[in-house]
């Protein structure tokens, strides 16, 4: 993974969480080049991460044996266009778009070895996790290589079909927002309770670090260690009754099926053409 070099086009959040994550893992820098408008970003890229920056994002590609597409799904068309003279047979095409498929991708770049991704931000930690799905006309050498930079910054699972990246993007791409959004409003509860801001936040963060660890190395599932924490009327069990009966489950059935939804909804808005 680590002789490959690869070209970020769009260096924003998710793009610079990758990054950051793939040079932590011994990447060389000199191996990343990333193309991004904003001068302030190029400066902050190059001065604290060491990478190459572009302005052209063909030039960014021009040695690169992975593209990945990292710009915002409204303007993949436009950037996809005027990329595509550049693009060279060999190089292997990786987007982290959110709902832009792959015939769409295919159909801007004239290009055919496209593997879609979802990533989350957490791979800036080395902690993310990605699906990837992959276009028929992938290797299984280009499969590989998409899933060792995807790895290398957490793990992944591949999809066997693409609609299944919106179930994907729905679940673990928005959802690190979905847990800040849970220690946020434990916070602020925590606050109403009496606590000062900075105790609250401690206690509500470092509840969430202990809680994921343990949901990710017990050997039991999380409605067993679920079941340890709450005593029969006790506390917790207030707490979770309190939950259930103000339809905690179908909220997030429903605020998952609304992220699922816009992803497939930007494909038919964004899509082809
Ligand atoms: N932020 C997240 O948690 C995740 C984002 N994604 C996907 O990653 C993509 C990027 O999202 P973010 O990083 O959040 O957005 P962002 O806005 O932080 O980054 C996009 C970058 O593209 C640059 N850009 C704009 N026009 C450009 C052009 N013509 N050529 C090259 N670069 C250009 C912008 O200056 C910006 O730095 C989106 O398609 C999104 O769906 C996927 C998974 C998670
Ligand atoms: O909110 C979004 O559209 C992107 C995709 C998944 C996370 N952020």
């Amino acid at each position: 993974m680590n002789n490959l070099h690869i070209a970020f086009i769009g260096a924003g959040n998710m793009a610079a969480s990758l990054i950051g994550g793939l040079l932590a893992k011994g990447m060389p820098a000199t191996h990343i080049h990333a193309s991004e408008p904003s001068a302030e970003r190029r400066d902050q890229l190059e001065r604290d991460l060491g990478i190459h920056t572009h302005t052209d994002n063909a030039a960014a590609c021009a040695d690169a044996d992975v593209v990945l597409l990292a710009v915002k799904p409204q303007i993949m068309r436009e950037v996809c266009l005027a990329l595509a003279p550049a693009l060279k047979p060999g190089q292997l095409v990786i987007s982290i778009a959110a709902g832009i498929n792959c015939a769409s991708l295919q159909q801007w770049l004239g290009h055919l070895p496209v593997v879609r991704c979802m990533p989350n931000t957490p791979a800036l930690l080395q902690q993310g996790i990605s699906g990837l799905y992959a276009a028929a006309q992938v290797s299984e050498i280009q499969r590989q290589q998409a899933a060792a930079i995807l790895d290398a910054v957490g793990s992944s699972v591949w999809v066997p079909q693409e609609q299944l990246l919106d179930a994907v993007t729905a679940v673990s791409g928005s959802g690190p927002a979905y847990f800040f959004l849970l220690i946020e409003a434990m916070t602020e509860a925590g606050v109403r309770l009496g606590l000062d801001a900075d105790t609250a936040t401690e206690l509500a963060r470092q509840t969430a670090l202990g809680a994921a660890q343990m949901a990710c190395q017990s050997d039991v599932d999380v409605a067993t260690l679920r079941a340890r924490v709450t005593s029969p009327q006790g506390t917790t069990d207030a707490a979770i009754r309190s939950f259930e009966a103000d339809g905690f489950r179908p909220m997030v059935e429903r605020a998952l099926q609304a992220a699922a939804d816009r992803s497939a909804g930007l494909a038919r808005e964004l899509g082809g053409g």
